[in-house]
């Protein structure tokens, strides 16, 4: 009798049917179906490739966007890049990318392609995003593409050279969290509400580690373009992936799509599809149950998108957290959005309403927010109200169906698709102290400008508070009677709606004691780490100290990888006419050469998954920052740079934190994993993976390792094609007819889409 299988949560399917090798030190080769690449995170993986004088493995199955620098002012068709994108770095970063491109003839949608958004927008809108698929981008978001029951996530410039060059990625396994959501939501509530709820519930950093699958019958009766708003933002959650089985409701949405499957290759495509669930019994490390009914319309009032509260609640007060962290985070968030504790939420008034971004900018989201405007007029106290369809396509759809005229005679600005304000790296952006209400994902310092202040909301709560000027209640706007629901309170990780796994157990140390993989020739290898590192030690007293604040956005139009060590901790560290403020910590003279960076608070790196933070940190003279706990991203793209980061425990911090204090010097040995002060005498230990430790002591070159078994690779590719063909297939056959002849009618046809010879 065959012994029965082991049920299989979907991460662990999806995740096993593209191993293409397991490591003798406990990293996995993975396999990937569809890399989305976009202008600001890829410059410096196409020069790594050419430095190598490598190739891009598999140009079909790449697709490239510019949407991060593109302004969305009117287009005057043709677009010349060199004339339309005013801003000599953004421009600068979109004629790389698009010489790029040429070069290795990867598909492209451009300025002047009607299909041009936001990546995590038209991958799914294309039918590039399939179920049952890996897909990663440099960037952070791509987490959106779970929705699809993908394995979709972001990764670092690092990575993204690693898979132009190879077609995978190296990972270690992660853990299973299931989000489970009952009940139902009401109505004027959203996904956004629901997924904002969720973060306030489990915190910022309380999917590390894992992939999180949303499910439950709230989930499945979520649209597609609500569920790609909840899987967005997992990330915001702190999650390496969301993840949603698809159903019925998934293959409506693809069928038909340019690069889905056709034919009879749709009914194959079906079946595989289909088994793409969690298997009853299946383990999770955690379950958290969440009750939607008692989900109101949810606006962030802090700096982190877990700093939370439901519309009709109010600004909370540092006494309100139990963790001393906490009420830190509190006060520092409420002196940066000019806030007092106890103000109402729906008194707070908004000079800005931004209704765009990857969370929030589908035609649903148009389609919610116009039904709220409609024959209704913004606040005259707003500045800007300001509307960026996530793309072209989003834009025409909501066009014929009239949108644009409601939001227009409303008093709204209607754009061309980008990313615009969510970021500000075009000309949208926040001016010191303006504060907006955004349907974006992140309300980090100074993200959409610097000292902006910015409340995440839903569109429907965008749109509601764009007619009152003030953070509104789309329900009372609409005449809906609020629910009756007890207020939640987001004070701290809220442990009785989670459930521990009976493993449990940090996925990220599991296997440690694997030994380590051989020595391959390489090279270009990272800085060795092999001798004792000593120096004085910065000490920032802050949690989630994210990559915004670390690399602040302005700077991400570079395309460089070095010299970035005066961009590193901008915005905190000089006041906005290029004066150093003088009681930051890098500007006091000790610490101007610091080795070692100390972040008291949890969750160092969250956020973007921009490497340039790393760089930036290395640059400056940084070798190794302790902090409690780290990103996953930033975690990685670290390692990935021969940047140290260690988890020191309390007594170890207590002792850095005393040699600080008394201004000396402290040293750090790798190889003993041992910190030492400043006359060599230990102060404690740390633990580090086996393999991440000898990675930095003997240098290293993951891409020509994983070149070196390059057969590996090829072997799997013609296993994929026999067993799954539609993933290739569907790709090649959209690019060379059905797009192309789109793009032939397109009066623009100026090479949008790379002449492609398959
Ligand atoms: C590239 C960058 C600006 C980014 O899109 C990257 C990311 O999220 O990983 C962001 O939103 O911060
Ligand atoms: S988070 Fe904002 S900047 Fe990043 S991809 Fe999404 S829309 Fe663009």
């Amino acid at each position: 009798m065959a012994t029965p299988k082991k049920p299989r949560t979907l991460y662990e399917k999806i995740f096993a049917d593209h191993i293409v090798a397991e490591r003798d030190d406990g990293t996995v080769l993975l396999y990937i179906d569809r890399h989305l690449i976009h202008e600001v995170t890829s410059p410096q993986a196409f020069s790594g490739l050419a430095s190598r004088s490598l190739p891009v493995r598999q140009p079909a199955l790449q697709l490239a966007t510019s949407d991060h620098n593109v302004p969305t002012t009117p287009r005057p068709y043709p677009v010349t890049p060199a004339t339309y994108l005013r801003v000599p770095a953004s421009r600068l970063q979109v004629q790389t990318l698009e010489r790029n491109v040429r070069a290795h003839n990867i598909p492209y949608l451009g300025l002047n392609s009607r299909r041009q958004g936001i990546v995590h927008v038209i991958g799914p809108e294309l039918g590039f995003t399939l179920p049952g698929t890996t897909i990663v981008c440099g960037d952070s978001h791509t987490s959106t593409h779970g929705a699809f029951g993908a394995l979709a996530w972001g990764v670092g410039t690092s990575e993204v050279e690693h898979v132009l060059a190879t077609q995978t990625v190296v990972v270690t396994r992660w853990g299973n969290m299931r989000v489970e959501v009952n009940g139902a939501l009401a109505e004027g509530v959203s996904s956004k509400d629901l997924m904002m709820h969720i973060i306030g519930t489990i915190g910022t950093a309380g999917g590390t580690g894992m992939v999180i699958e949303f499910a439950g019958p709230v989930i499945r009766k979520l649209s597609m373009e609500s569920r790609m708003a909840l899987c967005n933002m997992s990330i915001e959650a702190g999650a390496r992936a969301g993840l949603i089985a698809p159903d019925e409701t998934t293959f409506e949405y693809v069928k038909g799509r340019p690069l889905a499957p056709t034919g009879g290759q749709w009914e194959e495509v079906l079946k595989y599809w289909e088994q793409l669930y969690s298997d009853p019994g299946a383990h999770f490390d955690k379950t958290v149950h969440i009750d939607a009914t008692a989900v109101m319309p949810t606006v962030t009032w802090g700096t982190s998108p877990e700093q939370v509260v439901s519309i009709t609640g109010s600004v909370p007060a540092p006494e309100d957290f139990e963790d001393p962290v906490k009420q830190e985070s509190c006060r520092q968030a409420l002196g940066y959005m000019g806030l007092e504790a106890g103000a109402r939420m729906t008194d707070i008034a908004v000079d800005k309403v931004f209704i765009g971004s990857c969370t929030n900018a589908r035609l649903e989201d148009f389609r919610i927010a116009a039904r709220i405007l409609r024959g209704k007029r913004i606040s005259p106290n707003l500045k800007l109200a300001l509307a960026v369809p996530g793309s072209g396509a989003v834009k025409r759809a909501a066009e014929r169906e009239g949108i644009d005229a409601i939001f227009k005679q409303a008093g709204f600005q209607w754009r061309e698709a980008g990313c615009s304000l969510c970021v500000g790296l075009n000309e949208d952006a926040l001016l010191p102290f303006e504060r907006c209400a955004s349907t974006s994902n992140r309300n980090f310092e100074s993200r959409q400008g610097t000292a902006g202040r910015t409340h995440l909301v839903s569109p429907a709560v965008a749109a509601a508070t764009a007619i009152h000027g003030t953070l509104a209640d789309v329900r009372l706007e609409t005449g809906l009677k609020p629910q009756e629901a007890p207020e939640v309170i987001y004070s701290s990780e809220s442990e009785e709606y989670i459930e521990s796994g009976s493993e449990g157990g940090n996925p990220e140390v599991e296997n440690t004691d694997q030994p380590s993989a051989a020595p391959v020739a390489r090279s270009a290898k990272i800085s060795a780490y092999s001798t004792t590192v000593c120096g004085s030690v910065a000490i920032v007293e802050r949690s989630n100290i994210d990559t915004d604040a670390i690399f602040p956005k302005q700077f991400c139009t570079t395309i460089e990888r070095k010299g970035l060590g005066d961009c590193l901790f901008h915005n905190l560290r000089y006041h906005p006419d290029g004066n150093p403020k003088a009681d930051f910590i890098l500007n006091q003279k000790k610490h101007r050469n610091a080795s070692f960076l100390l972040a008291t608070g949890p969750n160092f790196g969250c956020g973007s998954s921009r490497e340039h933070a790393v760089w930036a940190l290395q640059d400056f003279g940084f070798r190794c920052i302790f902090a409690p706990s780290f990103a996953d991203i930033f975690y990685n793209n670290a390692f990935k740079n021969g940047l140290l980061l260690v988890k020191p425990d309390a007594a170890l911090v207590a002792r850095i934190v005393l040699s600080a204090g008394l201004g000396k010097e402290i040293q750090i040995n790798l190889a003993d994993q041992v910190v030492l002060d400043e006359s060599g005498v230990k102060i404690g230990g740390f633990e580090i993976e086996e393999r991440r430790k000898k990675e930095l002591i003997d240098g290293m070159d993951e891409i020509a390792v994983t070149l070196a078994t390059i057969e590996d690779i090829e072997e799997f590719e013609r296993d994929r094609k026999a067993a799954r063909p539609w993933i290739d297939e569907s790709v090649r056959d959209g690019w060379s007819s059905k797009l192309a002849k789109e793009v032939k009618g397109w009066k623009h046809k100026d090479a949008q889409i790379n002449s492609l010879d398959w």
